[in-house]
């Protein structure tokens, strides 16, 4: 295979994920074939509007897609967990501290739970979830996930590269690295929360076209520039036909050390308030608060605790749960 033809492969991978059934490139043609079983016209349109995007920029002979449905009836295609994806519009909101506790609040429930980090700029949860350090093993070419104290099964971009080196992935290096955590040996897990790229950049786009999350959470800050940033979170999702299960208002209210009382120097409800008129639920508020702070950094999520924040991560887990039908899993 020349370099080009794998770079082909690669963008095309990563535009089409499992449903890139085959690719020759010819002299006179291009010949993709896409596994389209399971997809209704409007999804199958837009996977070959994906693939032909993803090609566009490279000099090829012309193109011949061929749409094939080996599962013809209609069936989804076999997959694994389900995905609850969680993503914010920006950087900084915390959307690594949430998803890490909805995943330990839904094992305190009973979910059998898995924890994807997708976060290749920053990968935190490592830490958060006191495992790094870990190297994941590998079976037939599937990593196995890190155990942790928690409860859940966890593997994370951090996981995967030298600690301290700065980690500088190329679109469909990401894609494939991602696709290796999320198809990896998970055993009984039955739902993986992916803690996404925060954004809503082409590499979020399609990490969402390629793993089809089953719904996602959009986590924002009580600030009205991170409002209007959550709202493009909830337009991607929307675009590829994501779910969105709710919207968790975090950093709302400062909570003192010393008395206790909440205050709100960033103002709050902006979240809820711009979340209903959009017609999405309001999933909760975590509030400011140095413990949450240090604690995650200590590796300790709050919602393996005890108490109020701990409360709020559960009750948050919980309408995740009910809303993505993850309820019945647990209680199977
Ligand atoms: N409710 C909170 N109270 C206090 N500190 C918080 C809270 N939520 C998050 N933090 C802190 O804010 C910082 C950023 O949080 P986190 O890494 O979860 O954000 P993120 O949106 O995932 O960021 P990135 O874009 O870097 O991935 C961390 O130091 C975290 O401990």
């Amino acid at each position: 295979m020349t370099p080009d033809e794998t770079a082909i492969r690669n963008a095309l991978e990563a535009a089409a994920g499992d449903r890139l059934a085959s690719f020759r490139l010819g002299k006179d043609a291009t010949t993709i074939v896409l596994e389209v079983g399971g997809l209704d016209q409007l999804g199958r349109d837009k996977l070959e509007i994906a693939v032909r995007g993803a090609v566009r920029d490279f000099d090829l002979p012309p193109l011949r897609i061929a749409q094939m449905a080996e599962r013809g009836d209609g069936s989804p295609p076999k997959r694994g967990p389900r995905i609850i994806a969680v993503g914010s519009g920006k950087g900084g909101v915390g959307k690594s501290t949430v998803s890490a506790n909805i995943a330990v609040a839904l094992a305190r429930m009973g979910v059998k739970v898995g924890l994807v980090d997708a976060d290749i700029y920053g990968p935190s949860q490592p830490r958060l979830m006191a495992s790094e350090g870990e190297r994941p093993q590998a079976k037939d070419k599937k990593l196995i996930p890190v155990g942790t104290r928690y409860g859940v099964p966890m593997l994370s971009m951090g996981h995967l590269a030298e600690p301290g080196q700065a980690i500088a992935w190329r679109g469909p290096m990401a894609g494939n690295a991602l696709a290796q955590l999320i198809d990896a040996e998970w055993g009984d897990v039955d739902t993986l929360v992916v803690d996404l790229p925060p954004g809503t950049g082409d590499v979020q786009l399609t990490m969402i076209q390629r793993f089809k999350p089953d719904g996602a959470v959009i986590v924002s800050t009580p600030q009205d520039l991170a409002l209007m940033d959550a709202t493009r979170a909830i337009g991607l999702f929307d675009k590829a036909g994501v779910p969105v299960i709710g919207v968790v208002e975090n950093m709302a209210g400062y909570v003192c050390p010393h008395c206790g009382e909440e205050s709100d120097p960033f103002g709050s409800g902006g979240a809820e308030a711009a979340a209903k008129t959009m017609g999405y639920d309001f999933l909760g508020r975590i509030p400011l608060t140095i413990d949450i702070r240090t604690d995650s950094d200590a590796g300790r999520p709050p919602a393996a605790g005890e108490g109020p924040v701990a409360d709020r991560f559960a009750d948050i887990a919980r309408q995740v749960a009910e809303k993505a039908g993850l309820a019945e899993a647990a209680s199977a």
